[in-house]
């Protein structure tokens, strides 16, 4: 059975200055010919169309009608595109004339992005790549899936088979000859060489951060007695270098959940309440809130008390210390010789040495701004599996008949990463990320 013709409102919800529909499968330019009664446009030019409904002629829109042919298309099929006024009404007009065509669907979340994975125009870190793009908040989540939905990791993944393939091919005629004598040795330690090097590059790539905690904001858990200063600091660096994106009140009144962008680095800035011993049950629980988020931290920053004194904190993460006010103690802003960050959040001195300490800190956890290789924990799992198959090929090299099998297995590895093999349970969930027309 040929895949339906689906359509959908790609662009936001209305009302919107313009709306675009668009319509993707076999049926996609004969639906846009009923629509606007007239010869179609030429492919890739947009033509100023009154779209009718079909069913009892009225006029629905004028609007722009454009036409992309497949393979060559976002979806690798045919597709049309409406670009209408974007009023409430004439979307749903349009919509319902369309749901009225025989042979066309509405499209369900990430509908149009599965026939692109299925017509193999985008692969399987592509659409991740493509996901993680849609739900980008600040310039280094952009820049990571944006190359990644471009084809980073596709790229790198082609040249590791190419290589494994390279590697499988010699070990596999160094079999084929094993019986006339030692004909394949040469070729087999050149299999060898290469399977360790691979196996090398691959432990450097998994050495590296991964784009999980870049996709999420890495967490700074803010934390000192009351009156430290803390709201006030995080309130600052969000107006500073900062958009704040969403302010979350906790699930109890002591924590605040802020995302924030510095220098295009995300961060989840948690509030903390202060850490001292309290008889007050609420507050006690608002404590243990607190230190669960210290102890869960990627990076600490522990103000000064008023009196200028820090409480302990118990946590693995680098820990930063700020004393606040220097516009009243007249502290220098800025670290001092101790690495300890004066600063004031009335003037804003400091802020900016603070801030690039964040990032550098940070720096750890999502890069500093080049491209990470694996954008998240499903990938790292399985170029971790084909490393593995990698070493234990390595191990081998003394049976033939054992590398070739590894070797396979780090090629099925690769194919889990890119989507060829095995992949069928987490495409539910990954498509389920995206939204209707995408
Ligand atoms: N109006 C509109 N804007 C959009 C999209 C869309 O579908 N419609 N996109 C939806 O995601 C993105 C652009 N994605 C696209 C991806 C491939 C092709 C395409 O026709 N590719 C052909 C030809 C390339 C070319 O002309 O150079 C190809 O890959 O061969 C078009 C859009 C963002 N902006
Ligand atoms: N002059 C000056 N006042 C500050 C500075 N930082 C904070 N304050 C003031 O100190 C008081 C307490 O600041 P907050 O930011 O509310 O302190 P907090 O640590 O969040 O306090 P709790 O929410 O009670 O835990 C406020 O009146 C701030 O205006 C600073 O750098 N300079």
């Amino acid at each position: 059975m040929p895949a339906p013709t689906l359509f959908a409102l790609s662009s936001g919800r209305p009302p919107a200055a313009i709306s675009v529909i668009r319509i993707s499968g076999a049926a996609a330019f004969e639906a846009a010919r009923r629509l606007s009664g007239k010869a179609l446009p030429p492919p890739r030019t947009a033509r100023l169309r009154t779209l009718r409904d079909p069913a009892g002629g009225e006029a629905l829109d004028k609007a722009l009608l454009l036409l992309f042919p497949g393979p060559d298309s976002a979806t690798g099929d045919d597709i049309a595109e409406l670009h209408l006024h974007g009023g409430v009404a004439v979307v749903a007009a349009v919509l319902k004339a369309l749901d009225g065509i025989e042979g066309l669907k509405a499209a369900g979340p990430g509908d149009f992005t599965r026939r692109a994975f299925h017509n193999g125009v985008l692969d399987l870190p592509q659409v991740e790549g493509l996901a993680d793009l849609l739900a980008a908040e600040t310039e280094m989540q952009r820049r990571q899936a944006m190359a990644h939905a471009d084809g980073h990791l596709t790229r790198m993944a082609e040249g590791w088979r190419e290589r494994l393939l390279d590697a499988l091919a010699q070990v596999e005629a160094g079999l084929d000859f094993a019986d006339e004598g030692d004909v394949g040795e040469s070729d087999e330690s050149c299999a060898n060489d290469a399977i360790a090097a691979l196996a090398a590059e691959l432990d450097q790539v998994l050495e590296a951060p991964s784009g999980e905690r870049l996709r999420d904001g890495v967490r700074l858990a803010v934390t000192g007695p009351p009156n430290a200063g803390k709201s006030s600091l995080v309130n600052k660096l969000t107006e500073r270098d900062v958009a704040i994106v969403t302010a979350i009140p906790g699930t109890t009144r002591d924590r605040i959940e802020a995302h924030l962008a510095i220098k295009g680095v995300p961060f989840v800035a948690i509030d903390t309440a202060g850490l001292r011993e309290t008889g007050d049950v609420v507050e006690r629980e608002g404590i243990a809130r607190a230190r669960a988020a210290v102890a869960t931290a990627d990076i600490v920053l522990a103000m000064a008390g008023e009196d200028g004194r820090f409480e302990p904190v118990e946590t693995e993460a680098p820990v930063i210390r700020v004393m606040s006010r220097s516009d009243l103690s007249g502290a220098p802003a800025g670290p001092d010789a101790d690495g300890l960050h004066h600063l004031s959040a009335v003037t804003g001195d400091g802020l900016a040495a603070l801030a690039d300490r964040l990032v550098e800190e940070a720096g750890r956890l999502v890069g500093h701004g080049e491209i990470l290789a694996l954008a998240n924990d499903r990938q790292r799992r399985v170029v971790s599996d084909c490393h593995a198959a990698l070493l234990e090929a390595g191990a081998a090299a003394h049976d033939p008949v054992l590398v070739a099998e590894h070797l396979r297995a780090a090629l099925n590895a690769l194919g889990r990463l890119t989507g060829r093999v095995g992949v069928e349970d987490m495409l539910d969930a990954l498509f389920g990320r995206f939204c209707i027309g995408k």
